[in-house]
């Protein structure tokens, strides 16, 4: 789906560049120049389909802020933008519910937001877990979380906790008390560390000690027993936004590195090292059947030479997104150049053979497009289901299928004999 942005700016430059930045992100802007046409336009949609609103602190028929309260009430989040440096501006809109507020200095604000923007979205989809015996500060936290689109989740005690982050998958980030009612959130944490990786989940430890050696050690507690970040209460609500951002982050970076690393990087597909632990991992399953089919392009040497090696990778691009829709729940891989392999688990080779030829035969018929240019190209297919212990003896065997099918003219399936 893709999110509206109610832009509310009476400035007709900086209104374009903020079109311009926003449709950059990929959203659809809304935009309106007064208050009364920004309600007038409202009035006709949901706040469900809005991300957030960007809204001018002072337009000509709401000088002083009133259209970040129309926003607020109409359950939109709030980005406040104003080319005014006073200081009782600012305190102004701080004391409302925003989820930021941009001084328009320079360019950079632009860069700023788009980021801001990007940032919103994302959170629609992350869970933020709040453990905390006092439903004051449960509130306080997720009315503050919910201002940046995050799902939010409270608990009042650690009771089952495990099981529920289990069952919410969208959980990423679990801000925890200290003073938890029958138990102290440190020992929480270290119990859920059992479980839960600091790769797959963030946790911010709390307490609201006013004595700073008491709050340090609190921290540090926390930090042994596997928190990745404290929080002393009371907090300010910026100190509260950059620590979840923070964590949210490092988990968002930790996850690219791991699907770089485990990526083909022309086509995207599982590259051979991630290929080899997925199957060894059902290996270790007992299953009843083992199918693997190693695949080569046909004369791809040819392609490259004909019509260059822009439309060659457009090829391996193309056949790559054709394998992933053939076989969505398989393991699939480029195993380099114009190798492929598939591995079938549960699927007899007799199951899988019309499975892999359907595949062949859907190769054969689509015509690889690059600038005008079509060109048709085949695969060959060596399949087995024997199997020595390792997943190398299943390759080996494929591979020798494989070179039968190429000796056999191409463009074929050969199964073990
Ligand atoms: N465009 C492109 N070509 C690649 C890539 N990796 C390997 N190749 C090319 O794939 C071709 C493989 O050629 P060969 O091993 O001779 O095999 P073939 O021409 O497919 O012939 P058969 O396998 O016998 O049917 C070579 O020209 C490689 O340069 C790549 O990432 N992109």
């Amino acid at each position: 789906m893709k999110y509206k942005v109610l832009l509310i700016e009476h400035d007709i430059v900086n209104l374009r560049v903020l079109k311009r930045v926003i449709g950059k992100a990929n959203l659809d802007v809304i935009s309106a120049t007064t208050l009364t046409q920004a309600k007038a336009i409202f009035s006709n949609t949901s706040p469900e389909a809005y991300l957030c609103a960007v809204v001018d602190y002072n337009l000509p028929d709401a000088q002083h802020g009133e259209a970040i309260d129309f926003a607020i009430d109409s359950f939109i989040p709030v980005v406040v933008i104003t080319s005014s440096t006073e200081d009782d501006v600012r305190n102004n809109i701080l004391s409302k519910a925003v989820v930021d507020y941009i001084p328009k200095k320079n360019a950079q604000i632009y860069e700023y937001l788009s980021r801001l923007l990007i940032r919103l979205e994302k959170n629609k989809n992350i869970g933020v877990l709040v453990v905390d015996s006092q439903r004051k500060q449960r509130n306080a936290m997720t009315s503050l979380l919910k201002r940046h689109n995050f799902i939010t989740h409270e608990r009042p005690n650690a009771e089952s906790l495990n099981n529920y982050l289990s069952e919410h998958a969208d959980i990423k980030l679990m801000i925890i008390d200290n003073d938890l009612k029958n138990e102290a959130g440190v020992d929480v944490v270290a119990d859920v560390r059992k479980h839960f990786h600091k790769d797959t989940l963030s946790i911010i430890g709390s307490s609201s000690s006013s004595a700073t050696e008491a709050s340090s050690r609190a921290l540090a507690n926390f930090i042994k027993s596997g928190a990745d970040d404290y929080l002393a209460k009371p907090y300010c609500h910026e100190e509260f936004f950059v620590r979840v951002i923070q964590n949210i982050e490092y988990l968002e970076q930790i996850e690219l590195i791991r699907k770089t690393a485990n990526a083909d990087y022309l086509t995207g597909l599982p590259n051979r090292r991630h290929f080899f632990s997925q199957v060894n991992e059902y290996l270790n399953r007992d299953l009843e059947h083992k199918t693997l089919a190693l695949m080569d392009l046909d004369f791809f040497k040819t392609v490259n030479d004909s019509y260059g090696h822009d439309h060659g990778d457009i090829v391996l691009k193309e056949f790559s997104k054709l394998l992933a829709k053939h076989f969505s729940t398989q393991c699939i891989s480029r195993f380099g150049g114009e190798e492929f392999c598939v591995f079938l688990p549960n699927v007899s080779l007799e199951e899988a053979i019309p499975l892999l030829d359907s595949f062949r035969v859907a190769v054969s018929k689509k015509r690889f497009i690059r600038k005008g240019v079509g060109i048709n190209c085949t695969v060959s297919i060596g399949v087995t289901s024997k199997f020595k212990r390792k997943v190398e003896s299943m390759l080996g065997y494929a591979d020798e299928n494989l070179y039968k099918a190429k000796d056999g003219g191409r463009n074929c399936i050969i199964g073990d004999g």
